[in-house]
């Protein structure tokens, strides 16, 4: 048996099965396709989402779900708009284990994060949220970085910490996981808007703009849904803050830099802020949260205003204190 599954087979759960594996952890790496399963165990990578890496011999490929979830530790990597579904739907196989989750946004139907999706189908489950700068190519390539492990429980964080670091993820703690999971979620509609504005031409004074004032706002909803906006200043939030919003390997980055520039977009591709800009402007506005940055990102995806009017609503503003 496994010490530890990956649940969703896509580049990031492959990356951390990657690190994990070359850390010594004998790991089961759970696709829902078979024949995408059975690809992986012969070819020894995943040829679809993260191609040329190697996976080490104590990885095991599988699309079987009930074996995959005799692993004590679970790391759930599906995409954050199909994690209730998926929780629900396999409900009894995963409710008593340790769930580390691994998605980056907020549920479109519920407005809320992993966090509370995860407390309220499996209420049992012990729950956990790892989150940080972290592209699963670097990942897999062995480069380093640092991410953020949070959980309720100071047991349960310590445990993880230990399990999950690797030779190539240093792992930090944190007792606050709606902190660390927004901070997540948060900056990958600010990579959209920087990717917007870059593609638009509006220059990388604009984008440093952008990332600070959506920073502002990333905390201003962390604080009101009773997170600690200190924990955005950290690894999950400025951290990959900075990261998306300046790399073309961003998904998020890159989808608004092809929109801003008028280049087609792959609908495969998983940009998961699209759906949380969605969520978090229906949210902040029930909330009377300002969130200006995140809604024109909304209205630009919607298609209700072009780039320029947002800058000009944006410059428009009242004036005020930083
Ligand atoms: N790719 C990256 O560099 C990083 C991704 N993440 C986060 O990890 C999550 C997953 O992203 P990626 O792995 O990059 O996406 P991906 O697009 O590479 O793969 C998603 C995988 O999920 C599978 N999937 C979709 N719906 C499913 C379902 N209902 N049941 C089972 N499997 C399902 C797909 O078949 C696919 O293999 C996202 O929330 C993302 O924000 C976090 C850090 C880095
Ligand atoms: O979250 C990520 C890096 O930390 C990956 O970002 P993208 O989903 O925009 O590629």
């Amino acid at each position: 048996m496994s010490q530890i599954s990956v649940l969703g087979a896509g580049a990031f759960g492959t990356a951390l099965a990657i690190s994990l594996a070359r850390s010594g952890r004998n790991i089961t790496l759970w696709a829902r396709s078979s024949e995408a399963a059975d690809a992986m165990q012969v070819t020894r990578e995943n040829e679809r989402r993260l191609p040329g890496k190697a996976f080490p011999e104590s990885i095991t490929a599988t699309a079987d779900l009930r074996m995959a979830c005799e692993a004590p530790v679970l790391l759930l990597t599906v995409p954050m708009q199909q994690l209730a579904e998926f929780c629900a739907t396999n409900k009894t196989l995963i409710q008593h284990k340790t769930l580390v989750c691994c998605c980056k946004g907020v549920d479109l139907k519920s407005e809320r994060g992993p966090l509370a999706v995860l407390e309220d189908t499996l209420p049992e489950a012990d729950i956990a949220i790892l989150s940080g700068p972290s592209f699963a190519v670097d990942i897999a390539d062995g480069l380093p970085t640092a991410l953020t492990l949070a959980g309720r429980h100071q047991d349960t964080v310590d445990r993880l910490q230990a399990l999950l670091t690797t030779n190539n993820i240093r792992l930090y703690s944190s007792l606050d996981p709606l902190g660390v999971e927004f901070g997540g979620a948060l900056k990958n509609v600010i990579a959209i808007a920087c990717g917007l504005a870059i593609g638009a031409g509006l220059g990388e004074s604009a984008r440093a703009a952008l990332m600070t004032r959506g920073f502002a706002e990333m905390q201003r909803l962390a604080l009101r849904l009773g997170a600690d906006p200190a924990t955005l200043s950290g690894l999950s939030g400025f951290g990959d803050l900075v990261l998306t919003c300046t790399s073309k390997k961003s998904r998020n980055y890159s989808h608004g830099l092809k929109i801003g520039s008028d280049v087609a977009i792959d609908p495969a591709v998983t940009v998961e802020g699209v759906a949380t800009a969605q969520a978090v402007t229906h949210l902040s506005q029930g909330l009377g949260i300002d969130m200006p940055i995140t809604t024109a990102v909304t209205q630009i995806l919607n298609g209700q205003i072009s780039i320029s009017e947002a800058a000009e609503v944006l410059l428009a503003r009242p004036l005020k204190r930083e």
